[in-house]
């Protein structure tokens, strides 16, 4: 089964070469993340009587992130051997760990990443999505796909600085999700899923998740032997070898056979150099004379009274 979030706080499942509303069946009208509130409850949406729900057609439908705040995104680095190869990264996933992007970061389909620096390159990286659908906690790997609702396409968009991965994944607009949620009843094997990601007409990446270092069991119990994975939650499975720049104006596709395909838009009209990012200069970039960073200290110092935004601290 398909599971969709609408506009107007609406909850849809795939039927008829469109969808059925089954927001009114599932009393959820108002809520503000009615798949998530579907997928906590547990019901069994092959239950339902479809043929009680409105029909939309795919056209009319206007598909949103099928999870709208999830209480975590979890990321999993390096967990294709391809992506280590051409990163040059002497670790993986194995000795790397997990990273957490903010859950504000997701948008849906057809919306558009916003590039946060002018001249800092931001990559896209496509990656299959996993979403759990009961709370997991130290969970073996042969219980661990029990515990998972169902998979989706997802891009981890992220900006190459020395920063902190939760840092450089986080930016609103960095976590593209869609464009709905495929159950696991029907995804016997999420090892044996062909996924491509375009930006433009340029194939960038294309990989089986057969290669996936930790597979999705792995990763869902390793994942829940660190943490406790609630309902909702999206664990982003790893990029394999391709990732590259985005620009201003691209398209970037992410499709996984069976699962979709999920295209948004690339901005950079909000984007600023990166020396005027909000935070204390080192001296070595004071002494490259960023008169705008500076400026921007000195907004920042005015606002934040100074506390740790001083000169002599930076
Ligand atoms: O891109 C890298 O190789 C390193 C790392 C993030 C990796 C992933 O998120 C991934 O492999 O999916 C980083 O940006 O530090």
């Amino acid at each position: 089964m398909r599971v969709a979030r609408l506009a107007g706080g609406r909850v849809a499942v795939a039927a008829d070469e469109g969808w059925r509303d089954v927001t009114v069946l599932l009393s959820l009208v108002g809520h503000g993340d009615p798949v998530r509130a579907v997928i906590e409850s547990g019901v069994d949406l092959s239950e339902l009587d479809l043929t009680r729900a409105d029909f939309v057609s795919a056209d009319a439908a206007e598909l949103l992130a099928p999870i709208a705040r999830p209480s975590k995104v979890i990321g999993a680095p390096v967990n294709y051997v391809d992506h280590q190869v051409e990163m040059h990264e002497q670790k993986t996933i194995a000795e790397y760990g997990l990273f957490l992007k903010a859950p504000s970061s997701i948008i849906g389909p057809g919306q558009e990443i916003s590039l946060p620096y002018s001249d800092r390159r931001t990559d896209h990286e496509g990656e299959l999505g996993v979403v759990i659908g009961r709370r997991a906690r130290n969970v073996t790997p042969s219980e661990a796909l029990d515990h998972v609702f169902g998979y989706v396409p997802v891009l981890d968009i992220t900006v190459r600085s020395g920063e902190d991965r939760s840092t450089r994944k986080s930016f609103d607009t960095f976590t593209p999700v869609g464009p709905y949620i495929t159950t696991r009843d029907e995804v016997p094997d999420p090892g044996g899923l062909d996924l491509r990601c375009w930006v433009g007409d340029e194939l960038r990446q294309a990989v089986s998740t057969a290669e996936l270092i930790f597979d999705v069991a792995t990763l869902v119990s390793y994942a829940s032997h660190v943490m406790t994975l609630e309902p909702g939650d999206i664990i982003a499975t790893g990029t394999p070898a391709g990732v590259g720049p985005l620009a201003d104006g691209d398209t970037v596709v992410v499709e996984i056979a069976g699962l979709g395909r999920l295209e948004v838009t690339v901005t950079g009209r909000d984007g600023i150099p990166y020396a005027e990012r909000p935070g204390p200069r080192t001296p070595a970039a004071r002494a490259s004379g960023s008169a705008a960073g500076s400026g921007r200290r000195s907004h920042w110092a005015h606002h934040l009274a100074g506390l740790w935004f001083r000169d002599d601290l930076a």
